[in-house]
């Protein structure tokens, strides 16, 4: 199992064990122990496995999603549960003078905490359906994990070839193909670091994703060089795109860690339309050199 967002929630995880520390000593300061006879241990078993699965649902939201608005409510939600869950259980073992108010105490959080899980599980459902949309996109027609470059998360350039070459031999009409380049990416490294350059390589490969559509396909070819596979596309519709890509990077704000600055960018780009006879590697290198002769005359 894999523990690396525990650390994260350090805050919420004190929050949980804060209320369920409250609901024992709640329990504890309003009334006496019962004797040991008359424990049903039945009902400990059925109301301590409920408090106790409530907690492991808990360690399980902790090490699965990162911190963020969902993950609140789930939590806040299991909490207000819990809490219910650890009175009710306590009830078993405590005998309880002022019953009113602590039943009240007692039953009021567990339907709370089931409002906000409903409204949590519908907001995760709308997450994701934006997630399965954006892996749409990055998996293109088929899904080949061992090929997806680990520091962008998009497909890598053998990927890149082979979709290419297949969209080349079945002579798929209008195919357009744009590479982007950033610009001063070295300058960028040097300054930041190379963490912060990993970083900004993924932020711009989001960028690049919510400009495409869902039929095409992008992928790191190199370095800081991006392909865009676009599919039935003519050459104004491409040039639209592109230019889509280029001024949402423009307004693109890159924060640094370290200061907060922020941090602007442009894009070099290239774009050729296939032609019938064309091969892979053919149009790679016009490509790569119409990016280079861009350069030169800008
Ligand atoms: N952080 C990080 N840097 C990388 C990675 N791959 C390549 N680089 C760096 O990317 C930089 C690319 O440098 P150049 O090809 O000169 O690109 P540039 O500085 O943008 O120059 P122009 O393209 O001419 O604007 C080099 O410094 C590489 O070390 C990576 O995965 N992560």
């Amino acid at each position: 199992m894999n523990y690396s967002l525990l650390p994260l929630h350090s805050k919420r995880i004190a929050l949980v064990l804060c209320t369920a520390l409250s609901a024992l000593l709640l329990s504890f300061s309003h009334g006496e122990i019962k004797a040991w006879q008359v424990i049903s241990w039945l009902d400990v078993v059925g109301e301590g496995g409920i408090a106790l699965l409530t907690l492991v649902w808990l360690f399980f939201l902790f090490v699965s999603r990162p911190p963020g608005r969902v993950t609140d409510l789930l939590v806040l939600g299991l909490s207000c549960f819990m809490f219910s869950a650890l009175l009710d259980l306590m009830d078993e073992f405590v005998r309880h003078q002022s019953g009113y108010w602590l039943s009240l105490v007692e039953s009021i959080p567990a339907p709370i905490g089931m409002v906000l899980m409903t409204w949590a599980l519908y907001q995760w459902h709308q997450e994701q359906l934006t997630l399965n949309q954006q892996l749409r996109r990055r998996e293109a027609q088929s899904r080949q994990h061992h090929q997806v470059d680990w520091v962008t998360r998009l497909y890598g350039a053998d990927y890149l070839r082979e979709q290419l070459t297949k969209h080349l031999d079945e002579g798929v009409s209008s195919l357009s193909v744009l590479m982007l380049d950033i610009d001063n990416f070295d300058q960028f490294n040097r300054r930041y670091g190379d963490q912060e350059g990993d970083r900004l390589l993924r932020e711009l490969s989001e960028l690049i994703l919510m400009n495409i559509r869902q039929t095409d396909l992008a992928c790191r070819y190199a370095g800081d060089r991006f392909i865009v596979l676009l599919p039935e596309t003519q050459r104004p519709q491409a040039v639209t795109l592109a230019g889509q890509i280029l001024e949402s990077v423009r307004h693109f704000a890159f924060k640094t860690r370290e200061s907060g600055e922020a941090v602007f960018h442009t894009l070099s780009c290239a774009l050729v339309s296939a032609v019938a006879s064309d091969q892979a590697e053919a149009l790679l290198d016009r490509l790569n050199r119409q990016l280079e002769l861009g350069r030169g005359a800008g």
